[in-house]
């Protein structure tokens, strides 16, 4: 027998309002699309209704003070349950929060509700956030992207082709000098950027501000001897929000046009240092280090197209979102959403993509999606034809392991990518004809003959362990 709504005790969520089939979803309410697996017993629309509950007003009974409140407004409703396909414990849970729930332009404030409390719900075996909607009127509320693709772009006098950078690799230990010898290798080469990698902060074998002094050497020599613009992501990632001011105020005065953080660094920190880089006009790169703790398996934790949208609003330029061909998990729809996700001003919501609401971006900056994790020239054609010409084609081992040296595993690179460009401007089937066009422009390149040569079999197949549900057959690459 129903309890009602007022009665003391344990109430279900359900009944407490929280499910909501007859609900009509507002324009501006913020939505989610959660995969739950409810423990057995447990009805579907109950467990959709206590993670629409404990994400926003709810507890595990009626308070009294509910009446002090206009609590309808303010409940999350849960309205509509959906099985998924194939997988008998899995449900899809559609949620709408009203937008007063939140406070403007704060992803702390943001994931405090949505994701705060419900992944520890013990009515729940999982719980993964697949998806939300962030509607114009909460978009509207956030600096986004500090610079974006298009002024990024026009900041370093390079177009119609993806950019080219470089991981420097050993990871650690490296001298200042020495560190600084191979950003600026790699760059006279051909490469647009070096970076340093996620876990080169200041450590004893080489402090910060070594480092910087050496990398922006090398980035100045090679600026000089190719008349190009180069940078080096200088990773600020630091203990405490001043130590990142201090160095990333240092890039600023050595001339540095991009600095790197962390996702380590917390969602505040990094939208401080968005802030900071649109204040002083330096781009803005961030390492998504540590996110497959919690994005890569399917039934539980947060997937990473949500982590994009967060990160876009947040105001980054540049979000490491997957290569499908590298060393790194991502399955081809998979990323695909996810490009689309940050580059593209209106997204409509497409299943095969594992894209669950449309998402429109209200003119908000496109942030621009680095390609990183074992690639290399010879899947030069795939890379283009998956990621697009908006992306950055990072190669760490792919430039630095080179037989002849970092500079020929960057010339390595360019040529192969700019051999491929051409081909896609004549018209040709470039991801088709790929492994020939390689072949050609290898017979003038001797650098990217030896890079075919060391890599061109190279590849990681291996089962993704996230695909979207609606997704064909995985594709293999
Ligand atoms: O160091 C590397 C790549 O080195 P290499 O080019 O030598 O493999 C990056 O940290 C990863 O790509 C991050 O992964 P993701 O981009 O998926 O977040
Ligand atoms: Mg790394």
């Amino acid at each position: 027998m129903s309890a009602g709504r007022w009665s003391a005790g344990v109430i279900p969520y359900a009944e407490m309002g929280y499910w909501r089939p007859d609900y009509e979803p507002k324009d501006s309410d913020i939505l989610a699309a959660f995969r739950i697996t409810p423990q057995q017993g447990v009805p579907p629309e109950e467990a959709g209704a206590a993670v629409a509950g404990e994400s926003s007003t709810a507890t595990w009974t009626v308070v009294w003070t509910d009446r002090l409140t206009s609590y309808e407004n303010y409940q999350g409703k849960c309205y509509k349950v959906e099985p998924v396909p194939g997988q008998g414990d899995q449900f899809i849970a559609y949620i709408a929060y009203d937008l007063d729930l939140f406070e403007e332009g704060s992803i702390a404030n943001l994931t405090s509700s949505i994701i705060g409390n419900v992944f520890g719900f013990k009515a729940l075996k999982a719980l993964r956030l697949e998806d939300m909607r962030i509607p114009p009127h909460y978009v509207k509320t956030f600096q986004g992207p500090a610079h974006g693709i298009v002024m990024e772009r026009e900041h370093l006098g390079k177009f119609g082709r993806p950019l080219l950078g470089a991981t420097v690799k050993p990871k650690l230990g490296l001298s200042a000098r020495n560190y600084g010898r191979v950003v600026y290798e790699a760059l006279r080469g051909g490469l647009d950027f070096t970076k340093d990698d996620e876990n080169i902060n200041s450590q004893p074998f080489m402090r910060w501000r070594d480092r910087f002094l050496y990398c922006m050497e090398g980035v100045n020599r090679a600026q000089a001897a190719t008349g190009e613009v180069k940078g080096h992501y200088l990773n600020v990632t630091a203990a405490t929000m001043e130590d990142m001011y201090e160095r990333a105020e240092f890039a600023k005065e050595l001339g540095s046009v991009i600095v790197m953080i962390d996702l380590t660094i917390g969602y505040t920190a990094i939208q401080s240092m968005a802030k900071w880089a649109r204040g002083n006009g330096v781009i803005l790169h961030l390492h998504r280090a540590g996110h497959s703790t919690y994005t890569r398996q399917k039934t539980h934790g947060v997937n990473f197209r949500v982590i994009a949208k967060w990160m876009r609003l947040a105001g980054v330029d540049h979000i490491h979102a997957g290569t499908v061909v590298g060393k790194l998990e991502g399955d081809p729809n998979s990323v695909r959403g996810y490009y689309d996700t940050l580059r593209l001003d209106r997204v409509e919501a497409d299943p095969v993509k594992g894209l669950y609401f449309d998402q429109e971006w209200a003119s908000m900056p496109g942030t621009m999606p680095v390609a990183s994790g074992g690639i290399h020239a010879g899947q030069m054609h795939q890379l283009l034809h998956y990621l697009g010409e908006d992306s950055i084609l990072q190669f760490g081992g792919g430039t630095i392991g080179h037989p002849m040296g970092i500079a020929a595993g960057a010339a390595a690179n360019r040529v192969a990518l700019e051999a491929m460009i051409k081909a896609r401007n004549e018209g040709r089937d470039y991801l088709a004809e790929g492994p020939d066009i390689l072949r050609a422009a290898a017979k003038h390149s001797r650098e990217l003959e030896v890079a075919l040569s060391t890599w061109g079999d190279i590849t990681f197949t291996y089962e993704s362990t996230d695909t979207p549900d609606a997704a064909p057959t995985p594709v293999s690459v």
